[in-house]
């Protein structure tokens, strides 16, 4: 190592010291944090204003001319040297968002131990404690213990949950292309550098897709159109240039600036990074964009179902606080704790770690099948999607395409359009995709037949280039004959092609039509493109497109004195110069695939940027109606009504434009549909982003990648079916717990109420029965996640449904309460158990096994639509789990524990009693869930 470059190393360090030491430490800022905030208030505030400080530089950066700019950040247009990248990544760290990162363990343990079910039990706990004169420590000891017990319950889950997501985080990666050298001296060359590994100052290469991997100015800029929606939601792409600009307007004012997280839709061209990781302006609102993007059909249940469990809570203990307090039953203190552990029973508090424990087991699940879930939650939305809508290459079709045809306008065989294709395809630096690949393929057999492979590209100087967009469909480049191999071109390339300036534009045949005036005919000579010819071209590609081709079309522009730029106005009066056809057939895996969607009644819709014909003969070929189809002109013209019409019964979209997918996604979304959305391309990012689900593929895009929710490893709807069922499973056990917990607590409540009333002058149970009971009973749904769901469940989608799951608490909940008082008139009349002081504990006792078991042995009679047992039995787990929960409750009594927690030796033949109460519970459960299902057409 040099000394020189050692230096030169150690210059950016000491720069951005000398910027952060103004900026994280200024003493009357320091010092007035120091007395007014706590330490954690601090570090957010200091790493707020370090933020604002880096923004600050940003937009300063904004208004340096470039050299000035790489001097300022320490780097050149060749990007950083090995050793320079690696200390500024020991100095700025990782260019990760501290948002995005997992919580550290004691925040977890923190979360855990200060849940709300949590501070009852130490409230509760120390009111046996607190009292002078009535200090009483065995429940003390007793309800720390359980305190304990249920913190590290709940702890060990979400270490799991987090490490899951880690795991499965780390198998996804995303990347950019930076410049890099080994030594200052040594020639630059663009590596695929990891999104995390990005220092400051690092140079990058931005194409269609390219994510900005950082805050970024653009040093160089060439028709560059960014993608900015998932800043500001706005879904026009915003045009870039390169240079210094005028800052005065702010951050969004100035186009040189290339934010973190926003994307390259269009055009070419090279940034250098600025600030990285928690520097960047996403990084201070991506809590917040994360809450927003967050919003999907599983949160919004899961919000909807929080509030109604609230509301329900809320309701009755106020209905028993009331009560007790008016009849005078406990002192105000008394019945608000009782009122408080009441409500701890109703509310599912396992909820989360249920929830969690099925998304966990479900996303390992699916990365068997090679698919990576990006966002645990979103396996739910898989299994509630309604409506798949696709993209077409790759998915339905092979990502094999083959050149098989190259033609004039007369339509025989020509091999001006392939040279002039393969021109362009090598020379543009844009987006490069399939199709230009199966021409550089082609082109260099078919050249290699002549033997002047090597230095056709050589022989034309690309002088500009007008880079590829989805709404105009095309590419072009500006070349001029080089002058190092003088011969090599002519004998392929039209006579079109002399030593002028020629622009070659190839892109849909359609818009390559519309901007042209003439054509080349057999005899290589222009002709006026009349309607006519206009109308035979046009016959001849339908006729390609009905046999599954897809088609290009080539045309040029001669300029005879080369012109300052070009942009997209001089793609006019161009001469056609023919067509390139290309085979995209379909997998023959895609029948299959579309027919198990079918059977899990998920509708398939395909949203193309590709021509209708062509869409609409692959759609025929693997067994998707084409009887509705529409292209996006047809969309576009269409009144408000029309288009809502259209994407109802449409299957087949074509001719799409990346706004005009999200649409069709939103649209969906707002008749109440679960929408997949399943694409890889830069034209499919805002419909990923949209939809419920997004899904792309490992080879995707960036932008894709980013956007999606779930990637698949292999690009096959046939993964896309087993993510379906396993998405309907986890929803399963999901719903089971909550439809189980929630309509077995409120009907407990609600005995709680009735008993308020019946006998107001001692509680049924005891506020830490209570608690017990319900632990219990949540050990025991811990092994929910590993119960089968019955066959029948998993045909349809399955969404969550607050008014069905109100529907069930209601019905099915208050059936126990008959069985409860029934219990309380034995309790009562039989033995009578009601002076509420000495028979208090055999009372209470007797009522907490009931509704222990009760609770518990309905299990097996919730969990599946069918006759328990005999056609649809529960797991192992979950039977075993449940099993020990009643010997536990039953057993307990017997205990030194249960004389600590107030409860008595019932007499034998109150067992009986109990038995016979829950054999007849079980009759009439069965036959209430024979009328649910007929009246409400479902169960779960
Ligand atoms: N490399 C290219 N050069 C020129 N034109 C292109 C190129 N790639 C695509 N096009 C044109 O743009 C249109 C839309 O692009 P594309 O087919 O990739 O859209 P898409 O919505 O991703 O379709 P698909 O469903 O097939 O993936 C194509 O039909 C084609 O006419
Ligand atoms: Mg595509």
């Amino acid at each position: 190592m040099s000394s020189k470059s050692l230096t030169l190393s150690l210059k950016p360090a000491s720069a951005f010291d000398a910027h952060e030491s103004q900026t994280s430490k200024p003493v009357s800022f320091a010092q007035r944090l120091k007395r007014t905030f706590s330490p954690a208030e601090r570090k957010r505030l200091e790493e707020v204003a370090l933020r604002n400080e880096a923004i600050d530089m940003l937009v300063n950066c904004a208004s340096f001319d470039t050299d000035a700019l790489l001097a300022r950040l320490f780097t050149d247009r060749q990007g950083l040297t090995s050793e320079w990248a690696a200390e500024r990544l020991i100095k700025y760290g990782p260019n990760i968002i501290h948002a995005t990162k997992p919580p550290a363990w004691y925040t977890l343990l923190l979360l855990a131990a200060t849940h709300p079910f949590q501070i009852l039990l130490i409230i509760l706990a120390c009111s046996n404690v607190v009292i002078p004169g009535n200090v009483n420590w065995p429940p003390f000891v007793y309800l720390m213990l359980m305190f304990l017990f249920a913190t590290v319950s709940r702890f060990v889950q979400e270490m799991k949950s987090t490490s899951a997501a880690q795991t499965l985080l780390a198998l996804y990666k995303t990347h950019v292309i930076a410049f890099r050298r080994v030594l200052k001296d040594s020639l630059s060359v663009p590596c695929k550098l990891e999104r995390s590994a990005v220092v400051p100052g690092d140079v990058i290469q931005l194409t269609a897709g390219t994510v900005f991997p950082g805050d970024c100015i653009i040093i160089s800029a060439n028709d560059l159109m960014v993608g900015e929606s998932s800043l500001t939601g706005e879904s026009i792409p915003v045009q870039k240039t390169a240079g210094a600009v005028n800052n005065s307007g702010g951050i969004f004012d100035c186009t040189n600036i290339g934010l973190m997280g926003t994307n390259v839709q269009s055009g070419v061209g090279v940034a250098v990074v600025v600030n990285t990781g928690d520097r960047t302006f996403i990084s201070g609102v991506a809590s917040e964009l994360s809450k927003k993007g967050s919003r999907t059909a599983y949160d919004r249940g899961v919000h909807q179902v929080t509030y109604l469990l609230l509301g329900i809570t809320v309701t009755l203990v106020t209905a028993i606080v009331l009560i007790d307090i008016y009849y005078g039953k406990q002192d105000p203190s008394s019945a608000f704790e009782f009122g408080v552990a009441t409500a701890c029973g109703v509310l599912p508090e396992m909820l989360p770690m249920v929830i969690n424990g099925n998304l966990i087991k479900g996303s390992l699940e699916l990365v068997k099948h090679r698919a990576i879930v990006k966002q645990i939650s979103s396996i739910q939305n898989v299994g509630a999607m309604e409506v798949l809508c696709s993209d077409k290459t790759g998915t339905l079709t092979k990502d094999e395409v083959v050149l098989i045809r190259s033609v004039n306008a007369d339509g025989n065989v020509s091999m001006a359009p392939l040279s002039l294709g393969f021109i362009n395809s090598c020379l543009q630096e844009g987006l490069k995709n399939i199709l230009d690949e199966a021409i550089i393929d082609a082109a260099a057999e078919g050249f290699a037949d002549f033997g002047v492979v090597n230095g056709v590209v050589d022989a034309y100087q690309c002088i500009a280039e007008i880079p590829f967009d989805f709404e105009r469909r095309c590419v072009s480049v500006v070349v001029e004959k080089g002058s190092t191999s003088e011969d090599s071109g002519d004998t392929m390339v039209a006579n079109s092609v002399s030593r002028e300036t020629i622009m070659v534009c190839k892109g849909a045949v359609e818009e390559i039509l519309t901007h042209s005036t003439s054509f080349i005919d057999n005899n290589g000579l222009a002709c006026a493109l009349t309607q006519e010819k206009l109308s035979e071209i046009t016959e001849m590609i339908h006729e390609m497109n009905n046999d599954g081709l897809r088609v290009l079309g080539v045309a040029t522009r001669t300029f005879a004195i080369p012109k300052a730029g070009y942009s997209k106005v001089d793609e006019n009066d161009m001469t056609f110069q023919g067509c390139l056809a290309f085979l995209d057939p379909p997998k023959e895996t895609s029948v299959e695939a579309i027919q198990q969607l079918r059977d899990l009644a998920v509708e398939v819709k395909v949203l193309t940027g590709d021509n209708l014909n062509v869409s609409v003969k692959i759609c025929r070929d693997v067994g998707i109606p084409v009887t509705h189809v529409y292209s996006g002109n047809q969309l576009e013209s269409m009144s408000e009504k029309e288009f809502e019409n259209a994407v109802e019964v449409g299957t087949v979209f074509a001719k799409l434009s990346p706004v005009q997918k999200r649409q069709i996604v939103e649209h969906l979304q707002s008749k109440g549909k679960v929408v997949g959305f399943l694409g890889d391309g830069i034209n499919d990012a805002l419909a990923l982003k949209c939809a419920d689900v997004g899904i792309s593929v490992d080879m995707a895009t960036e932008v894709a990648k980013d956007a999606a929710d779930i990637i698949l490893l292999e690009k096959s709807l046939l993964i896309l079916s087993h993510a379906v069922r396993t998405g309907r499973i986890v929803y399963g056990n999901t719903v089971k717990y909550i439809k189980m917990a929630t309509s077995s607590n409120f009907g407990n409540c609600f005995s709680n109420v009735v008993a308020a009333l019946w006998f107001p002058s001692f509680q049924p149970i005891s506020a830490i029965m209570i608690l017990t009971n319900n632990m219990l009973y949540d050990i025991s749904q811990t092994t929910m996640p590993w119960d089968s769901v019955d066959e029948s469940f998993l045909e349809i989608p399955r969404k969550w449904d607050i008014i069905d799951l109100l529907m069930f608490i209601v019905s099915i909940g208050p059936l126990s309460s008959l069985f409860d008082a029934s219990t309380f008139a034995i309790n009562l009349n039989y033995w009578g158990w009601n002076d509420g002081v000495d028979t208090l504990g055999f009372f209470q006792t007797s009522w907490f096994i009931e509704s222990l078991l009760t609770q518990t042995i309905i299990v097996h009679l919730l969990r599946t639509e069918k006759i328990p047992f005999i056609q649809s039995a529960a797991s192992w787990q979950v039977l075993l789990g449940t099993g020990l929960t009643c010997v536990a409750g039953m057993v307990l009594p017997f205990t030194p524990m249960g004389s600590l927690l107030g409860m008595a030796v019932i007499p034998a033949i109150q067992y009986g009693f109990i038995f016979m109460n829950i054999f007849l519970y079980v009759c009439v459960v069965l036959g209430g869930k024979a009328i649910y299902i007929r009246v409400r057409g479902r169960w779960l």
